[in-house]
């Protein structure tokens, strides 16, 4: 029987990275994968998923700077055409991580890589089913389960990944549904109900269970992207209990009780999106005595190890935080865990930045206000809107915001942001690295950014706070926000005297009609 310093079951993100950092270690390791190398990261998850994001925004952005007419004569667009679009980020990715690991295969003689289902006979002995009907045994010293999250379906309803379609089937349809049902807000169904508006041709319906989209963003965010999705002709279900779906004639007709009572809807295409689970069933994880979290809903309870001690859990299959950046983060983690010989500090859940693909793209690192006011934190609010941003005026691109949240306290630390609009995604990692770095807001106020930047929207929110922004918040009342809240309570900062407060509308008018330059 061959054996291994690791064996790593399923090639997505997660396990890529896992193999990958065991080499640094000279370690002998075995990766296997049961379909294809790249997982989600790649197929129906992160790549092709923003590939499509990606073109859709482009596509819409000239649509709309064309004009409706000009738009439709010129502008047609095949489902073919994205699915092309689409196959082609997937080869140039399942490309490079094929080449780089047979190079290092070859280089090293390190690696390993095995097509199969890997499952445990014991926590040392894996077996590897493959598609020949083939079996193989490998010993490993220490395991690294990788081996990701499907979508979570509903017992009522039956997906058959052509009609009724998940994350994973809704890329291969061979054409632009002319309408489509959402079933679950959350991020896959908002991202993907951006993209197919953004298409223009398909009529798309989106359901939650909860009051708004997005549940768990705090408000500005979720109005935000429900204003421009129901711009674009979205149909928002909130509150929505989902009574009935079933195919009729090779439709989908669905049945809603939501806040307009109750509504019978026909489409062609339904959309499931509520969440995910994970992949543990194959892995007969109970014969090596492995055992679900204490919550029962995934494995590896204590910083990515399991209760057996050389066997870890790392990626969508700890059920912690589903990113293609968690994930490698955790299995690089676990690696190091297994073989450094220095001591090594948990992980820190609290600074992951992430960025939703929506309309405008959404990007967060740390904590919003819903997730303080829940556990009772208190906390300081500085939000700065796109439109008193110099670079975001010279874009034309004046929607959105940055929302900076510090601590209610004189160290005023970085509990976290959110970055609404035009390159929010790059404005992002500033903050995480100050998180990262247990840094105040001092450091970020003083650094002179580039200009005409989107990123000294940041720095003013920061300047807000500390009382020295150039603009005052108490002038541009609907575009500036201070403010800080206590046991439900919020309170605005850096006001001006009320009985002294001048609107700026009043102003605005007399410069208009005075004609001032
Ligand atoms: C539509 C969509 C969009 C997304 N967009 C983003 C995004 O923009 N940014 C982001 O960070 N994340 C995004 N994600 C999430 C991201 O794709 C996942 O978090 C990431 O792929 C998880 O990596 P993983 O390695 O843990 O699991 P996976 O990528 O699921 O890989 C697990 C692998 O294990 C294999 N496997 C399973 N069981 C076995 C077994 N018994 N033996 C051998 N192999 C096995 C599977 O075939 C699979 O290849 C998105 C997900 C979806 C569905
Ligand atoms: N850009 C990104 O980083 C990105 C993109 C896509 C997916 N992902 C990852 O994938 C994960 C899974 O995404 P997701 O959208 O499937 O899950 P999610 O947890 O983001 O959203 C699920 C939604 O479904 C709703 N819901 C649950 N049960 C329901 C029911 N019975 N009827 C109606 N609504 C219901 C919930 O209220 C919630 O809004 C995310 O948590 C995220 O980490 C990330």
């Amino acid at each position: 029987m061959e054996k291994y310093d690791l064996c790593v079951i399923g090639g997505g993100p997660a396990g890529y990275a896992a193999a990958m950092r065991a080499i640094d270690f000279d370690k002998k390791v075995i990766l296997i994968e049961k379909d294809k190398l790249g997982g989600g990261g790649i197929y129906n998850g992160a790549l092709a998923s923003k590939t499509m994001w990606e073109l859709s925004s482009r596509y819409r952005k000239v649509y709309d700077e064309l004009g409706k007419d000009r738009a439709d004569r010129n502008l047609d667009i095949t489902y073919d055409e994205v699915k092309r679009t689409i196959d082609e980020a997937i080869f140039d990715r399942k490309f490079q991580l094929t080449c780089h690991l047979r190079i290092i295969h070859a280089e090293t003689g390190l690696i390993t890589y095995e097509k199969g289902t890997a499952s445990f006979i014991n926590n040392h002995e894996i077996k590897i089913s493959k598609q020949d009907g083939s079996e193989q045994v490998v010993y490993a010293e220490n395991t690294i389960i990788a081996a990701g999250s499907r979508p979570r379906h509903l017992p009522n309803i039956e997906v058959d990944e052509k009609i009724i379609l998940t994350s994973d089937g809704l890329l291969e349809l061979d054409d632009f549904p002319k309408s489509m049902v959402i079933i679950g807000a959350g991020v896959i169904g908002c991202e993907y109900a951006t993209m197919y508006s953004n298409f223009g041709q398909t009529k798309v319906y989106i359901i939650d269970r909860a009051d708004r989209i997005l549940p768990f963003e705090d408000d500005d965010v979720s109005e935000l992207i429900s204003k421009n999705l129901e711009e674009k002709g979205v149909t928002i279900h909130r509150k929505a209990n989902l009574k009935r779906i079933e195919v009729i004639d090779g439709m989908v007709e669905y049945e809603i009780d939501g806040v307009n009572g109750s509504e019978v809807i026909r489409v062609e295409k339904a959309l499931l999106s509520i969440g995910r689970v994970p992949n543990v069933e194959s892995l007969h994880i109970e014969n090596a005595g492995v055992k679900m979290s204490k919550r029962g809903v995934h494995i590896g309870d204590v910083d990515t190890q399991t209760n057996i001690p050389n066997i870890y859990a790392v990626g969508d299959i700890s059920g912690r935080i589903p990113l293609v950046n968690v994930g490698e983060r955790e299995a690089r983690h676990a690696v190091v865990k297994m073989f450094a010989d220095f001591p090594v500090k948990p992980i820190n859940y609290e600074n992951v930045s992430t960025i939703m693909f929506l309309n405008p793209v959404v990007a967060s690192v740390g904590a919003n206000e819903k997730i303080l006011r829940e556990k009772n934190i208190p906390y300081r609010v500085a939000k700065v809107d796109y439109s008193t941003i110099a670079r975001a005026i010279t874009m034309r691109q004046t929607e959105g915001f940055f929302k900076l949240i510090v601590s209610d306290d004189d160290e005023m630390k970085i509990l976290g942001m959110r970055a609404a609009g035009y390159h929010a995604s790059s404005a992002i990692q500033s903050i995480a690295l100050l998180m990262y770095m247990d840094k105040g807001i001092d450091e970020l106020a003083h650094m002179i950014h580039p200009h005409p930047s989107i990123v000294e929207g940041v720095q003013e929110a920061a300047r807000m706070l500390l009382g020295k922004s150039i603009y005052k918040s108490a002038v541009f009342r609907d575009k500036l926000k201070c403010y800080s809240c206590r046991e439900g309570v919020c309170k605005p900062l850096n006001i001006i005297d009320e009985s002294k407060h001048i609107k700026f509308e009043e102003v605005a008018r007399h410069f208009h009609e005075g004609k001032e330059d």
